[in-house]
């Protein structure tokens, strides 16, 4: 008999055996999506020279002091700057410079004017612009280290590199990112029913699909996906598959043989190899039979074959796991509330994952079951985008109950507001 234990345990017991990994650099147009290896701090102020935020006039302020409709102050235009260009000269108070957005403010100038605030004239061959109003110092300047303050840490290590970091990045000149090297992870699927996806059917063989939905959730959570393909459920066979994955990966998945069947082998691997057996019984449903157990530092997840009871497994206890791999703070699946729109009156001796749709409507979450809700159901999982959680010990839930629900991937929306 094996004694369940409790998930938050469950996940106490694999990651105390966790160790961060090492870092890469990749290229600036290969970063995307990778998990920063360093703080990015500001090397420098942003901007590092003072620099316009419109198309129009710089100059000293003090000259436009008296300015007003009536009384109009004439400064003489003795140059134009595009961004890019810079004026050589220093600005006198009678002067001014036609600037264009994002070119470095002249020495002497401490104002710009708005282009459209002004009237541009021409007098005995030279250029000069009208202003009608008083212009403040410092005003319509982009100082420098507006944006980031040289030493400011602008992202933490261990974020997840998006489109905005990825300016930064650039911003600072990186062509090459440190990023988390991804770890390893392989792939076995352990039974004799298994067939390739390209195999003909045969009468009581199955395709694998639990290799490819793992391989996605492992690219999902930043990891390195290797297929160990399948092995037929016999002792030396798993065993020796197991051994050749543990010497090239990081991380070993097994799915299938973990219960109590006669041909279910991963006990007796663990029990061969002297691996640390962590757990073998998870006081969850679907995946009970989830283990995992130590091999010289290597974890061996034993996640089940049945495809929802494998899904859930993974997400648990080897999504945190990869993630710490990679330094990543947020390690976990997102949880929030919201309110049950269909009873769901089963009773839950053991915490459980229902399958299910969560939607936004009215300022609320909502959530309802979707599909079929047994272990060996693999369409349910193709139609949710969260798990319910619905703890340990409780009875069933009923309409507008509000319950933990558990987001798997974000969907964006289908209108605008
Ligand atoms: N007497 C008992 N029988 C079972 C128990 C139990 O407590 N007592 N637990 C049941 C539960 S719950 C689960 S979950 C499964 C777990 O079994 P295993 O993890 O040993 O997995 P297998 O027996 O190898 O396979 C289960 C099921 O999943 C299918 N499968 C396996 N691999 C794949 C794959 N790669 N792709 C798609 N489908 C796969 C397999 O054909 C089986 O139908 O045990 C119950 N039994
Ligand atoms: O391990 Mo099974 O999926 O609990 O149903
Ligand atoms: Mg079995």
């Amino acid at each position: 008999m094996r004694k369940p234990i409790p998930i938050d345990e469950a996940i106490e017991r694999v990651m105390e055996w966790c160790r961060e990994g090492e870092k890469e650099y990749v290229s600036l147009e290969q970063c995307d999506g990778r998990i920063l290896a360093e703080h990015v701090e500001a090397t420098m102020p942003i901007p590092w020279f003072d620099r316009s935020p419109y198309d129009g006039y710089a100059l000293v302020a003090d000259a436009t002091e008296r300015a007003s409709t009536h009384a109009p102050v004439l400064l003489e235009v003795v140059g134009t700057i595009g961004a890019g260009s810079v004026w050589d000269g220093t600005l006198a108070p009678n002067e001014a410079v036609k600037i264009m957005t994002g070119a470095a403010i002249p020495n002497g100038a401490n104002a710009v004017v708005m282009v459209e605030l002004t009237k541009e004239i021409e007098k005995d061959g030279k250029r000069f612009v009208q202003i009608k109003r008083k212009v403040n110092e410092g005003e319509n300047i982009s100082r420098v280290g507006e944006d980031m303050k040289q030493g400011e840490i602008v992202v933490e290590k261990g974020t997840v590199i998006h489109p905005g970091i990825v300016a930064v990045l650039a911003t600072f000149g990186y062509d090459r990112v440190p990023v988390m090297k991804k770890p390893k992870v392989a792939i076995i699927s352990t039974g004799s029913e298994l067939l390739h996806v390209y195999e003909p059917l045969e009468k009581g063989k199955i395709r694998n699909s639990n290799a490819y939905m793992l391989q996605a959730q492992i690219r999902r959570v930043g990891g390195e996906p290797i297929l160990f393909g399948k092995v037929a459920d016999t002792f030396e066979h798993t065993l020796h598959v197991v051994q050749k994955a543990l010497r090239e990966a990081d991380v070993v998945i097994t799915t299938g043989g973990v219960s109590v069947g006669d041909f279910d082998y991963m006990p007796r691997v663990y029990e061969h190899l002297g691996a640390k057996l962590l757990f073998n019984k998870v006081a969850m449903r679907p995946g009970s039979v989830t283990s995992a157990a130590v091999f010289e530092n290597k974890m061996l997840f034993g996640l089940s074959g049945n495809p929802s009871a494998c899904y859930v497994g993974f997400e648990l206890f080897a999504r945190p796991f990869i993630k710490a791999m990679l330094g990543q703070p947020k390690r976990y699946l997102k949880k929030v509330q919201a309110v049950l729109q269909k009873d769901f009156l089963k009773p839950n001796p053991f915490t459980r994952f229902v399958r299910a749709n969560v939607s936004y409507d009215d300022g609320m979450l909502h959530v309802e079951p979707v599909g079929k809700d047994k272990s060996n159901i693999v369409s349910s999982l193709a139609q949710a985008n969260a798990f319910i959680v619905l703890p340990g010990g409780t009875r069933g839930f009923q309409a507008g109950n509000r319950v933990d629900v558990l987001l798997l991937h974000d969907e964006g929306d289908n209108v605008w507001s």
